[in-house]
């Protein structure tokens, strides 16, 4: 059966106030910009670090360089775990090394994209370290991974999902959780 929408969550107001809040405790957190990078997981995480740029220039005065990871889920019918992250491209033009990467993505969930995307990163060099900012954390973690920055934690059920829509690409900023019917 068709999955069908319970409630919306954040709206384009809520979702603003929740990354100009992530973006100062960034800065808060690693005392400014200096060494700073973000780096989004395609494809919502992209327009949330973009953002999360723009605030933190207009808060600093300064350009945090910003990078691509792009990260697909797929059904592995091999494996108990269900699906397996793979990773596309990188799209990260300058080098990691001795910096504070900031990886942003819209829902944390089992946390196997994060996983997935912090091979990805050591692949690329030695940060000096990597913290993870994410819209919407749900649960149901199935790895020791936890979000430093988060807009919004949301109880749910296995069974739920949760549907983040941005301006860039759906035309409309706002999350919402959709019930799956059975
Ligand atoms: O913690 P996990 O269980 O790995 O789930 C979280 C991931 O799932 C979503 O990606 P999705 O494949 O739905 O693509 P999207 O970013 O295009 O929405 C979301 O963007 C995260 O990257
Ligand atoms: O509910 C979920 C889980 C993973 N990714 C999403 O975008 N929503």
């Amino acid at each position: 059966m068709s999955p069908h929408e319970k409630a919306q969550i954040m709206d384009a107001d809520a979702i603003r106030r929740a990354l100009t809040r992530i973006a100062h405790e960034i800065l808060e957190k690693n005392q400014g910009t200096k060494d700073l990078v973000l780096v989004g997981i395609r494809r919502r995480g992209v327009p949330l670090a973009r953002k999360i740029a723009q605030t933190i220039k207009e808060i600093e005065g300064t350009s945090v360089p910003l990078g691509i990871l792009d990260i697909t889920l797929y059904r592995d019918d091999l494996s108990q775990l269900g699906y397996q992250p793979l990773v596309r491209k990188t799209e990260v033009p300058f080098d990691i090394t001795g910096k504070k990467v900031i990886l942003v993505d819209d829902v944390l969930y089992t946390g196997r994209t994060v996983r997935a995307a912090l091979d990805a990163l050591i692949d690329l060099g030695r940060p000096k370290l990597i913290q993870l900012a994410v819209l919407i954390d749900r649960g149901h973690r199935e790895l020791p991974i936890r979000a430093d920055f988060v807009g919004k934690n949301v109880p749910t059920s296995r069974k739920e999902e949760i549907s983040v829509s941005v301006q860039e690409i759906d035309g409309v900023d706002r999350v919402a959780i959709i019930e799956r019917k059975t």
